[in-house]
């Protein structure tokens, strides 16, 4: 059961279009995430679900209401996150939740929550006074408050350490374990593959893939990925030869190679041919970060 419906979406800034032709669908229970490159049309994608922006073309269904003509209720449907710069830093974490809960009708009971949240202790701080995932924890307890089917969370980890990141993956999946759908905006492709059921790329206002985080893996040409430092550096021609998808040089000489089976068998027979010897090999599968790579290749140059 889809509980969000994006279809066609198109929104244009100066008749340039950051939003263009964007369709997806988001299950009830899943927790859905959207990466790209910056200024792919990510956060303008989510703010029109969000009722926030006004799109240009598409329609947009949230558990079946239009966002804009059913604001009321989608505002009941949907908890979103709020920007960093929606709370003064004087507020306290209390004053904050009773605020925040005082917009709705049917308003969680923020007693459990924040308990759940490891805010408790925390509730006659102020939110300029807290740490990084602490503010990030009481984003999570305002964005639940209204007691949403659904919630976005936009870049809610970006900024944190990685216990900080961490700690709030586990909370997005507790969040999710509750019944809470969750759509997820995010540039960790760590935090992309640990925490979505189903993925959408989106590049330069499309949508460029859309799968499980596995399927994108599988999909994408490299499956492997082997690395090494070569005892003499081994040239473009003589990688040219060798069937691999993508090569790449690091820091300290390391090749890393891009490829499937065939490249390592090719890579080692190059190796052995060339009487060359190699340290710190490593052959690992690809992860959702090559994947993703691969799909939004052209942001590197651009
Ligand atoms: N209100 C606006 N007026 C004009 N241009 C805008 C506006 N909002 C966004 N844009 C432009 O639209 C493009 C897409 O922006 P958006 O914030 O949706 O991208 P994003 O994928 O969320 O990027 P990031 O990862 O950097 O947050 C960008 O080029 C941005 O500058």
């Amino acid at each position: 059961m889809a509980i969000i419906e994006v279809s066609g979406l198109r929104k244009r800034y100066g008749g340039r279009p950051v939003v263009d032709g964007v369709t997806f669908s988001v299950d009830e229970g899943e927790i859905f995430g959207i990466l790209g490159p910056n200024g792919a049309g990510k956060t303008t994608t989510v703010e029109c679900v969000e009722g926030l922006r006004v799109p240009d073309e598409g329609q947009i269904r949230v558990g079946g209401l239009d966002p804009l003509a059913d604001r009321r209720e989608v505002t009941e449907l949907l908890g979103a996150q709020l920007q960093q710069s929606a709370l003064q830093p004087k507020i306290t974490v209390r004053e904050a939740l009773e605020l925040y809960a005082s917009f709705y009708r049917r308003p969680a009971a923020w007693q459990p929550l924040v308990e759940r949240l490891g805010l408790a202790e925390r509730l006659d701080v102020r939110f300029g006074k807290l740490s990084g995932g602490q503010q990030q924890r009481l984003f999570i307890a305002l964005a639940l408050i209204g007691n949403p089917r659904v919630v976005v969370l936009d870049e809610l980890t970006t900024g944190l350490d990685p216990h900080g990141r961490r700690e709030t993956w586990q909370l997005i999946e507790e969040v999710r374990d509750s019944g809470v759908t969750v759509l997820l905006v995010t540039h960790f492709m760590e935090e992309a593959q640990r925490l979505c059921d189903r993925v959408a790329v989106i590049d330069r206002g499309r949508v460029a893939a859309l799968d499980t985080p596995d399927g994108l893996i599988g999909r994408s040409a490299a499956s492997t990925v082997i690395s090494f430092v070569p005892s003499r550096p081994l040239s473009d021609d003589e990688l040219a030869g060798l069937p691999l998808v993508r090569w790449d040089r690091r820091k300290d000489d390391r090749l890393v190679i891009e490829g499937d089976d065939a490249s390592v068998n090719a890579v080692i027979a190059l190796l052995a041919r060339q009487r060359i010897t190699v340290r710190q090999l490593r052959v690992t599968d690809a992860t959702l970060d090559d994947a993703y790579l691969g799909l939004t290749a052209h942001a590197k140059e651009s």
